[in-house]
């Protein structure tokens, strides 16, 4: 397994009294893209502030590959890019004087690295054009490349996909995902939409009124969906008599027209629908769904997420 890039240790924030952030742990290795998501309010950015050094934590430690934020903060700092809120570009420059401007900030960026990253965000047509003329989803991009011209282990990214049309979320998803594999970077992307999270990363980890209330592996759900309950569709001709046979034999059922929708164990499914024929009703299809991050995240949060 790679080697961890980012660990926050039972991290907790107070202001005035009030607790934002209540003990969050988690860890993210390198390659691997986190989403933290979870409704407005719930926490994300505090947290991110504080990963950034930008906001002390109260309690906890965040480390950066095994350098202490709070207590070795530049050796931390110079292994983390960020683009928190909106990236800091002046739209009078061009792409190119942008970064070389950037690049001033930090010591030995080689020509040849500045060009590097303009080829990972797929740039290279446009760096010599002034960014006022850029799309939104082109800013986000020179917006990445500026955050890690300094080839940091650690990328965060604060809602990274906001307010761009959908060819320009896949633009700059694609490239985080790039990022990742290619630079073995460590991503962490706040968001709180869902689909996107869904599509981009390996991990997410749902934060809800300053907790991590679940953390999972996004292609995960099939282990664990033997002991779960999934949710089951059997299409029949007879939906009235089904429903008898399935409530004679206590399984939680509702109908929608001939359709028959079931919660069941991965195990229950075969003597069902065995019972059923035995009971002469005739089977047109099973259907198991999966129920998707969103319906989960939704069950998680109560229902009280997106905007
Ligand atoms: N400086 C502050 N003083 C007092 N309360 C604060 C401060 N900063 C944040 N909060 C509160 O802490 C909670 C978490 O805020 P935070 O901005 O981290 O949430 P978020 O998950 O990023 O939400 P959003 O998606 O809306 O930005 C909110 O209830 C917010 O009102």
């Amino acid at each position: 397994m790679s080697q961890i890039a980012l660990e926050l240790k039972d991290v907790q924030k107070t202001i005035n009294k009030k607790e934002i952030i209540k003990g969050v742990s988690l860890t993210v290795r390198q390659g691997e893209v986190y989403g933290f998501i979870g409704p407005n309010g719930a926490g994300k950015t505090t947290t991110i502030r504080m990963i950034v050094g930008l906001m002390k934590p109260t309690g906890g430690d965040i480390k950066i590959l095994g350098k202490s934020i709070q207590h070795d903060y530049k050796e931390a700092a110079q292994n983390v890019g960020a683009i928190v809120e909106n990236p800091e570009l002046y739209p009078f420059m061009t792409g190119m004087q942008n970064l070389k401007h950037f690049a001033r900030m930090y010591q030995g960026i080689t020509r040849e690295r500045i060009e590097e990253v303009v080829s990972l965000v797929g740039l290279e047509k446009a760096i010599h054009t002034k960014v006022r003329k850029y799309s939104l989803g082109m800013r986000q991009r020179l917006g990445i490349a500026q955050a890690i011209l300094h080839k940091p282990k650690v990328l965060i990214l604060d809602e990274p996909t906001n307010g761009l049309d959908p060819a320009g979320m896949r633009e700059v998803r694609e490239y985080i995902r790039r990022l990742a594999d290619e630079e073995q970077v460590a991503v962490v992307i706040s968001s709180h939409l869902l689909s996107e999270i869904e599509l981009i990363c390996d991990r997410i980890g749902i934060i809800k009124h300053g907790e991590i209330i679940t953390e999972r592996y996004v292609n995960e759900d099939d282990s664990d969906a033997v002991e779960k309950k999934i949710k089951v569709v059997i299409d029949v001709n007879e939906p009235e008599d089904a429903m008898n046979v399935l409530k004679s034999m206590e399984v939680d059922v509702v109908q929608e027209g001939k359709q028959l929708i079931v919660q069941l164990q991965r195990e229950e499914i075969p003597p069902v629908v065995k019972t059923l024929v035995e009971h002469h009703i005739s089977i047109y299809g099973v259907t198991g769904i999966k129920a998707t991050l969103e319906e989960q995240f939704l069950e998680l949060t109560g229902g009280n997420v997106i905007e």
